[in-house]
């Protein structure tokens, strides 16, 4: 074998079909001269019983045999699905038959002549090595395709296609999956044009498109991209393409090849997590983490420009007694409504917000002077107080706004925000439907308000709380009757502090409940202790504000405090103002004649400023009416308090109420009041409110006026 051009492995075993013995020895002869193992079988019969049980590297077979003919042979062959290379012999020189032959799939044709052995070694060893080479190349063939079919399989799960585009012919190929992507069939449309291809990107993404594909071709650019394409069931797309460069050796592309993968999901999902982390899901508006963020670049915008900023803080007024009566649904279509109206208020460009319950914010981009603001600002209000159809009521809402002007009221976000929401309470306190600018007095104040919520709620712990009691007396007899509980804070710094400085913040902050029931506790326990040393029993009248009257387990405290200081509920009188009452009459008068059948006795204080009807009066369990002192003062010098305090007394003798006049100063007042048959009054001409040691002196001694 040396010598020869061709590697194959020694000992290959070759069969030869052959009935001539005396050939078949000198062709085994001669092979094995040549390193190979030769088997013989002398017919068709005898071959197909030793191919049952060996597997040769080679056939040569002889043409004519004297059981089947050479074809005969290798038909059966076939149909055992064995491929075994085979060089046909014959004894005949024909064109024909040789041709015949090679159409059988022989790999070589050998004559029987003189020189047939010289032949027989170089025809054996091409034979095998084509056959070897063949094998090679089939087993390359099967890995590549399996190697497609695995690509084409990551592909489809990845929802990713190939694509190459040759930027000289402008030939263009894209993979299967890059077919289905697009939803076409794959293969369809044949003939891929990039500016077909180009059409069907988004016509916002196509500029970057360009851009990136014309890069590629002239300047040998890489790139990722991603963009929407319309499919070919008209959905939109987004996709992301990746693209290297082939060039030659002087920079020029060659080939441009890439993958595209669909990222629509993936995008759909990031979305849908932007959406949530930064919109409001009620109304869809921004919410506060987004209106910090669009607060920061406005505010970088403005300092660019030279603008303001102008910040408005939104609160709808009475929105918790809208959600709480109608139901939170209808809560939440006066809000979707609310957002639409103020969306068509603002501009693109501008920032309307939702950030609390019933708060918007508003961010007015680039403005140039408050007159704007203030402009816009009207507008809201005015398209807020439009009635609004829900379930068929017609439901009237306002709402407080606050502004706070960059650079002015504050240089970022938080600052703004702030005090667009310290503006928006003072819009509010001036009862709502109302705007108001920041002011640095303002903030003054509120810096005021939070030391004194601070200390506040340290006096109850630090018994800086303190009880007055101002003598209600009955002028026919000169007796006091009752004692009002008032209210004093001795403040570490401020001095004494009188409830009116005071009592609005305790409501605001809720410490008006601890406060309040301190407050109950002090004056039963005080005047069970008046009784305990022998003194006539008088009623002890408390105040009750609206947030302690609107508690759920009001009568239980109540009831509670009776039971550990050991009064009589018959001593103890309740005083409500008329507006607390009239906030929601209904809920208001169970809580009222809960409170009576417990024996407690109860008093309208200030009557007269809350515009309760007489209807709702008649209804109103209710035992006293307390004139309110306003009127009182000014009977001297204004008919018109005189015709109404003289009213308020006659209504009260028709529904059989008890009648106070407060604030009576001076004896003309008393006289007027008692010739109008208003017996029982309190005020600065019997007593100041004093102390608990100084009352105890004035039931020792008599009141003296
Ligand atoms: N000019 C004038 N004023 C007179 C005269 N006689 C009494 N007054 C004052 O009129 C107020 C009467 O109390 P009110 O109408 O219940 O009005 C009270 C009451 O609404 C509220 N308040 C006082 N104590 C409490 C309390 O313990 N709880 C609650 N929730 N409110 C309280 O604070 C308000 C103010 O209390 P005060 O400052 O103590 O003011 C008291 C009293 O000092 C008079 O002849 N002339």
């Amino acid at each position: 074998m040396t010598g020869s051009p061709y590697t194959i492995k020694a000992g290959s075993t070759i069969l030869i079909i052959e009935d001539d013995i005396a050939f078949a020895e000198l062709t085994s002869g001669t092979l094995q001269e040549h390193g190979f193992k030769a088997i013989g079988a002398t017919s068709g019969q005898e071959a197909m019983e030793l191919l049952s049980a060996t597997i040769p590297s080679l056939i040569i077979l002889d043409y004519s045999l004297p059981d089947m003919t050479g074809i005969a042979i290798l038909e059966q062959i076939a149909d055992r699905g064995l491929s075994v290379p085979f060089i046909m012999v014959t004894g005949r020189d024909d064109a024909l038959l040789a041709v015949q032959m090679m159409k059988t799939g022989a790999c070589d044709y050998l004559l029987k002549d003189t020189s047939f052995l010289d032949r027989l070694p170089a025809a054996v060893l091409r034979t095998l090595h084509d056959a070897e080479t063949r094998e090679r190349l089939l087993r390359a063939e099967e890995s590549l395709r399996q190697s497609e079919t695995r690509l084409a399989r990551a592909q489809k799960i990845a929802r990713m296609g190939s694509w190459e585009w040759n930027p000289l012919t402008g030939e263009t190929y894209w993979s299967d999956e890059l077919y289905r992507i697009f939803g076409f069939t794959p293969g369809e449309p044949h003939q891929v044009e990039m500016e077909w291809f180009i059409n069907l990107i988004n016509e916002a993404d196509r500029p970057a498109f360009k851009k990136a594909i014309t890069n590629a071709a002239r300047q040998c650019q890489s790139f990722s991209l991603i963009y929407r394409i319309k499919s070919c069931n008209g959905d939109e797309l987004v996709v992301n393409s990746q693209a290297e460069v082939e060039c030659d050796s002087e920079g020029r592309a060659q080939l441009v090849s890439g993958t595209t993968l669909d990222i629509t999901a993936r995008i759909r999902a990031e979305n849908e997590i932007q959406q949530l982390i930064n919109y409001d899901t009620l109304t869809s508006l921004p919410n506060r983490t987004l209106l910090n963020d669009r607060l920061r670049h406005a505010i970088a915008q403005a300092l660019r420009d030279r603008q303001m900023v102008g910040v408005l803080f939104l609160d709808l007024d009475r929105f918790k007694g809208i959600n709480e009566t109608l139901g939170h649904r209808a809560g939440d279509k006066l809000l979707k409504t609310i957002a639409k109206r103020l969306k068509a208020c603002v501009r693109e460009t501008d920032t309307l917000a939702r950030i609390g319950g019933d708060e918007f914010a508003v961010v007015l981009m680039g403005v140039s002077n408050e007159e704007v603001i203030t402009a816009i600002t009207k507008k809201i209000l005015g398209l807020i107080s439009e009635p609004i159809c829900i379930n068929g009521h017609e439901i009237y809402t306002t709402g407080s706004i606050g502004i706070a002007v960059y650079p002015m009221d504050g240089e970022d976000g938080p600052t703004l925000l702030k005090h667009a929401d310290q503006a928006m309470y003072q819009a509010k306190e001036r009862d709502g439907n109302n705007f108001q600018f920041f002011s640095s007095e303002m903030n003054i104040k509120v810096l005021e308000r939070m030391m004194l919520e601070n200390s506040m709620r340290k006096a109850l712990e630090r018994e800086d709380l303190f009880l007055l009691y101002q003598p209600q007396v009955d002028t026919r007899t000169g007796e006091i009757t009752g004692l009002e509980a008032l209210l004093r804070w001795r403040h570490p710094d401020m001095g004494v502090i009188v409830p009116d400085k005071f009592i609005y913040l305790a409501e605001e902050t809720g410490l008006i409940i601890p406060i309040g029931e301190w407050v109950l506790r002090t004056a039963c326990f005080q005047a069970k202790a008046w009784q305990q040393q022998g003194f006539p029993p008088m009623r002890m009248a408390v105040n009750l504000s609206a947030k302690q009257f609107a508690q759920k387990d009001l009568s239980g405290t109540i009831a509670a405090i009776l039971l550990e200081s050991g009064l009589d509920p018959d001593w103890l009188e309740l005083e409500i103002t008329e507006s607390t009452i009239m906030k929601d009459p209904d809920s208001n008068t169970r809580m009222l004649q809960k409170l009576k059948d417990m024996g407690i006795s109860l008093a309208i204080d200030d009557f007269g400023t809350g515009y309760s009807s007489l209807s709702y009066l008649k209804h109103f369990p209710i035992n006293r009416l307390k004139i309110d002192r306003m009127f009182v003062r000014d009977i001297a010098i204004n008919p018109d308090d005189a015709a109404i305090v003289e009213i308020i007394i006659s209504m009260a003798h028709t529904l059989k109420l008890s009648v106070t006049a407060e604030g009576v100063e001076t004896r003309p007042l008393m006289e007027f009041l008692a010739s109008r048959n208003c017996v029982e009054m309190q005020g600065y001409l019997f007593s100041r409110p004093v102390t608990a040691e100084e009352i105890t002196t004035i039931l020792e001694n008599g009141l003296k006026y």
